[in-house]
């Protein structure tokens, strides 16, 4: 595939992968990219994961038309891009590995080597002329891991962005480009977003016309859709209009209150309700809704003095991911002496400008009268 004139993409589609990252549900699959710059010098862009050896190197050689690679830069250490990094050193003994101090470091931990005769330490905004095309490189540590560079090929004006704009799903399946890079996003580098903000910035005085990620489809029109999503995101700003309601229950009388205030906020004209039953969704895609919408409703059953499992996790995954910038309402539930409400709350309070409403909604057991208006009350105050 080409991408410009003299950058070809190398990168393989994997359809075998049952959960990324260990945790990740992938229906579509996963692509892992890899790019070759053919030019006076040859330099690849990163490898792909283990098990796509031999097809990357077919793909590679078919570019490469008999020609020996220089370098390989190693812009990201995870596995899924770096793991044929020894295999290709091997099998081209005169190329040399470009990348930063800390990928080094890494490259001891995963191959017992770090390329010590054979290598170029980079680090901002330091250069390497390929002939006609000039890469700088850009730091970008912890997005989302310490070693990351991106790299800036300024004769093409193209970003080669590493995870940055990436997205789950293979290149050989259509699909909204938006929902599996905002899960992508909000999973596995939502954490980051101080980060990623620096990352933007630097990136805005560039003059970038394609975006090479190492997940997904390469970026060539409208990059400031992507861009102000990524801003968004990273900003922990709203990105829609709504409320998510997000709950679990064990005999159905919290679903039942999660529904009807739905049904209520739908009927007062809320823009979007997304109502996630933690138990049996995409916990991704429930993480994913909390960071798009600016309000959420938790409701949970108090379980054992505590709350239910599904919840704690949820928001473990939101204050890890430091959630901020919302409201939140609340809705607890327990057949004696109910305390998530209080137990929810306080899982929040580390975390930064987050409003609770005025109204929480207490259940004991089963709906009742004053807990019926409680709801009501509390889609007034969502819909104000
Ligand atoms: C294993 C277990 C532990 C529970 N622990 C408590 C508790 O500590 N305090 C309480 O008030 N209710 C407790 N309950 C009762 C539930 O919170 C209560 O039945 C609630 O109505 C369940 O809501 P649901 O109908 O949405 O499942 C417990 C229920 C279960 C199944």
């Amino acid at each position: 595939m080409t991408v410009t004139n003299d950058i070809k993409y190398i990168g393989v589609n994997d359809h075998e992968i049952d959960l990324f990252e260990g945790q990740y549900i992938v229906p579509n699959g996963m692509a892992y990219n890899s790019y070759v710059i053919m030019d006076e010098e040859i330099a690849v862009m990163d490898t792909v994961d283990q098990n796509f050896t031999d097809e990357w190197f077919a793909k590679l050689e078919t570019e490469l038309a008999g020609r020996t690679p220089d370098y390989i830069v190693v812009q990201h250490m995870e596995p899924d891009h770096s793991a044929n990094l020894a295999n290709f050193m091997e099998k081209y003994p005169t190329a040399t590995v470009v990348a930063t101090a800390a990928a080094f470091n890494m490259m001891k931990n995963f191959f017992g080597k770090d390329y010590a005769d054979r290598r170029m330490m980079v680090k901002e905004g330091d250069t390497l002329s390929l002939g006609k095309h000039e890469l700088t490189f850009v730091m970008a540590p912890m997005v989302h891991w310490p070693e990351v560079m991106v790299t800036y090929d300024s004769t093409d004006k193209v970003l080669f962005s590493a995870d940055g704009f990436g997205k789950f799903g293979a290149l050989d399946v259509e699909e909204d480009w938006a929902c599996e890079a905002r899960r992508y996003y909000i999973g596995i580098v939502g954490k980051f977003g101080a980060q990623v903000q620096a990352l933007l910035k630097k990136a805005a005085g560039l003059d970038i016309q394609i975006i090479c990620p190492l997940h997904g489809p390469v970026l060539t029109e409208n990059l400031g859709y992507y861009i102000g999503l990524y801003d968004t995101w990273s900003s922990y700003g709203v990105e829609t209009d709504g409320v998510v309601i997000a709950y679990t229950s064990v005999y159905g009388h919290t679903k039942e209150a999660a529904e009807l205030l739905a049904k209520k906020l739908t009927e007062k004209g809320c823009p979007k309700v997304a109502v996630n039953d933690l138990a049996r969704c995409d916990m991704a895609e429930a993480v994913e809704d909390a960071f798009r919408y600016g309000k959420l409703v938790l409701a949970t059953t108090t379980y054992n003095g505590d709350i239910f499992p599904f919840m704690r996790e949820f928001i473990n995954h939101l204050t890890e991911r430091n959630f901020q910038n919302r409201t939140i309402g609340l809705i607890e539930n327990g057949a004696w002496a109910p305390m998530a409400a209080k137990v929810m709350k306080g899982m929040f309070e580390n975390s930064k400008n987050l409003t609770f409403t005025d109204t929480t909604v207490q259940i004991k057991a089963a709906l009742n009268d004053a807990s019926l208006a409680q709801i009501d009350a509390l889609a007034d105050e969502l819909c104000k």
